[in-house]
């Protein structure tokens, strides 16, 4: 019984991640990202450590991404017109995203940069 409803969980799960990805071009460039990086990671045969903590931002930028959009769901739910609230909301949620996409950069950066030279 619990095992039929953990297998539904997952369903709508995974459509909620094909909603965003036909609906949010953003999510489709870190899917991109995340498959370039893969390759790279393979490329430059980086180590366990450098793969943890490639795995980590990755799953940090697609889950802020994730709510991200779910906020502006929300938001655009309950309130359709233009409010400062939807504005500060919808400002902070997408702050978020940017926060963990420059996080991303940076491990990219100290991971990937130094094997180019
Ligand atoms: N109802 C609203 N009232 C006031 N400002 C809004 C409202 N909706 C959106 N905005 C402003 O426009 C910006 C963009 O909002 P929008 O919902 O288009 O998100 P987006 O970042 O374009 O989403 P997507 O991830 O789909 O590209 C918000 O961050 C906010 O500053």
């Amino acid at each position: 019984m619990a095992d039929k409803k953990n297998s539904i969980g997952f369903l709508y799960a995974i459509n909620g991640l094909k909603e965003v990805f036909t609906s949010e071009f953003n999510f489709r460039l870190h899917v991109l990202s995340t498959i370039l990086v893969t390759l790279a990671g393979l490329f430059f045969k980086i180590s366990i450590m450098e793969w943890i903590a490639v795995i980590v931002v990755i799953g940090l930028v697609v889950s802020a991404e994730l709510l991200n959009t779910a906020v502006e769901e929300i938001i655009n739910y309950i309130k359709p017109e233009i409010h400062p609230a939807a504005k500060k909301i919808k400002d902070i949620a997408a702050a978020a995203v940017l926060i963990t996409s420059l996080t991303a950069l940076l491990v990219g950066i100290l991971i990937f940069v130094p094997k180019l030279f």
